[in-house]
């Protein structure tokens, strides 16, 4: 069994690598001069620097190349999936595919499996998604992930084929239920980032994560997860490991927002996009979600940190 990455960012690099010590891996980047970069000093200096890339790796801006491998990897910005799958839509047409992207696409709402059913209808999908940092996997700490699959056959399948020895895949069924842990975990992650930044406190941290969660089991219920996905390390999980770490690009950029410091534009923050996209959704469904509606408003500018607390605080009192 072969394997490609399509993507060769910090996640893609950092499944290459895990996935090398078991055998060929291709790695794909979409400029060719970044591949050939990449293939001659076996770094990743823009996105993963200090690492080192395994023999088994080829990188390559080949996308026929890639694609020759069993199984593909897309491990793009969720915000850029739809591109990468229409672009080269010959070459992935009836190939299983398994989306490594956190997040929910902004024009559409939709999820990376939808988005992927959508463009190329037929296809073979399964979702790689849970608590990791792509530092810790390409420096082989231990991590358990989620592969999230609706056909529990090729879930089984791509559980073996994936795992690796610092790599342990819990495989599910409930492939809504592993999107959507993975999505809002980052929106919260830039809650709690701003949170930090502004000097609130670990209390009012802790506050924003229970309540926090308390949204992504409710969005995730109405659109029909099961409870006991969000439980675990796609959500639960995910949630505590971002909300908790200056290593995640979400709550950097939440720490940010709350320090009333620039962020580099370059940097992928999923959390924004899905915030707007899942504020915009709730409206419409007529669902609480106020710290998503919060953290949309901050990060388009039309809140600042103490108006977004004013907003939370003022909010009726409740039962929990
Ligand atoms: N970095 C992590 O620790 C980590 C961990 C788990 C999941 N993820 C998820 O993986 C996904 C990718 O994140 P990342 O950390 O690799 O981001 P990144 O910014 O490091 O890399 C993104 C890569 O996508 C490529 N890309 C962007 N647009 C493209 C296009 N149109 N065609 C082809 N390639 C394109 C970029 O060139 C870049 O190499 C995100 O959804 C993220 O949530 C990341
Ligand atoms: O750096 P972030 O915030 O995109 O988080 C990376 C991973 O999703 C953590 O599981």
């Amino acid at each position: 069994m072969n394997v490609s990455v399509l993507g060769s960012g910090a996640f893609g690099t950092a499944l290459a690598i895990s996935l090398a010590g078991k055998g060929p891996v291709t790695l794909w980047a979409r400029s060719g001069e970044r591949a050939q970069t990449m293939q001659a000093t076996r770094r990743n200096d823009t996105r993963l620097p200090g690492v080192t890339l395994p023999d088994a790796i080829t990188v390559t801006a080949e996308i026929a190349l890639a694609c020759q491998s069993d199984e593909l990897l897309l491990a793009v910005p969720m915000q850029k999936l739809r591109d990468v799958l229409s672009d080269h839509a010959a070459d992935l047409q009836g190939r299983s595919l398994v989306a490594c992207c956190k997040g929910i696409e902004l024009s559409t709402g939709l999820g990376p499996i939808a988005v992927i059913e959508q463009v190329l209808p037929g296809a073979r999908t399964a979702l790689l998604t849970g608590p990791s940092f792509a530092d810790d996997i390409a420096r082989g700490l231990p991590t358990a992930l989620t592969l999230a699959c609706a056909d529990a056959d090729l879930g089984a399948q791509l559980q073996q084929t994936l795992t690796t020895a610092n790599l342990r895949l819990y495989r599910t069924t409930d492939v809504t239920g592993a999107e959507l842990g993975g999505a809002l975990k980052n929106v919260m992650a830039i809650a709690c980032g701003a949170c930090i930044g502004a000097g609130l406190g670990d209390s009012a941290r802790a506050a924003l994560m229970t309540r926090g969660f308390a949204e992504m089991q409710r969005f995730a219920a109405m659109r029909g997860a099961r409870p006991e996905t969000l439980m675990g390390l796609s959500g639960l999980g995910d949630l505590v490991l971002t909300c908790s770490s200056e290593l995640s690009r979400n709550f950097r950029f939440g720490l940010s927002l709350g320090r009333s410091e620039s962020f580099d534009a370059a940097t992928t923050v999923e959390g924004v996009a899905t915030a707007n996209a899942m504020a915009a959704i709730a409206a419409a469904e007529g669902l609480d979600m106020p710290i998503c509606q919060t953290v949309a408003q901050l990060s388009r500018g039309a809140y600042s940190v103490a108006e977004a607390l004013q907003s939370l605080l003022s909010r009726p009192l409740k039962e929990e």
